[in-house]
């Protein structure tokens, strides 16, 4: 019997996934992130491959493993996580009194076989405006820096959110709904 691995040190996703009810081991992976596109969903679920065959390596046959990546995209723009307080201020600048979207990407392999599901989510997020003022404001907060678009909506940012048109747990780093869709799939492999 097939054990379910999260591929992801990220403890927001760790709370995702628990919504499930099913029982999951966590191994972070730390492979390479490279992507070979411009598409945001191209590239979401490109780099949710990479993470998750990387921790494949330590899977058994027959393992569930699961890797997830979260982007912003705007105008063709790819968004990430901001290397410095300057660059969430100027991701936050642009993002600031319009619309972009969070894509987060999913793939799922079966160790030891040929089954791999991958699939990318868009969740719309419309911001309201924002001054320097309060982006400086929010960026002191600390929540930016390990966040795809300098922004947490589950945090203090969502006073900044007039509304958003998707899966909420998208824009969180997890589209749980969908996931357990594709998880029912295998379910004989998990339960
Ligand atoms: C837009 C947005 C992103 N995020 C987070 C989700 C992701 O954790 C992070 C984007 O970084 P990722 O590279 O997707 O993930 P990670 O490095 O945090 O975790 P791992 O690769 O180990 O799985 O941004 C929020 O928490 N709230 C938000 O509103």
């Amino acid at each position: 019997m097939g054990k379910l691995i999260l591929a992801s040190a990220s403890p927001r996703r760790r709370e995702l996934l628990a919504l499930t009810g099913l029982p999951f081991e966590v191994r972070p992976g730390n492979g390479e992130e490279i992507i070979h596109t411009d598409d945001p969903a191209e590239a979401v679920k490109e780099l949710s491959f990479q993470k998750a065959s990387a921790a494949c390596g330590l899977a058994s046959d027959g393992d569930l493993v699961i890797g997830a990546d979260t982007v912003v995209a705007l105008d063709g723009t790819i968004m990430g996580k901001p290397k410095d307080e300057e660059e969430a201020f100027s991701m936050l600048e642009r993002l600031q009194g319009r619309e972009h979207g969070v894509y987060t990407g999913v793939t799922v392999i079966k160790k030891g076989t040929e089954e791999c599901v991958t699939f990318s989510e868009r969740t719309a997020v419309h911001v309201l405006p924002m001054t320097s003022e309060e982006i400086w404001d929010y960026i002191k907060t600390g929540e930016p820096m390990d966040k795809a678009g300098a922004y947490g909506i589950q945090g203090r940012f969502a006073v900044y959110v007039e509304r958003i048109e998707g899966d909420y747990q998208n824009v969180v780093g997890l589209p749980v709904a969908r996931l357990y869709g594709v998880l029912k799939k295998f379910r004989e492999e998990i339960v």
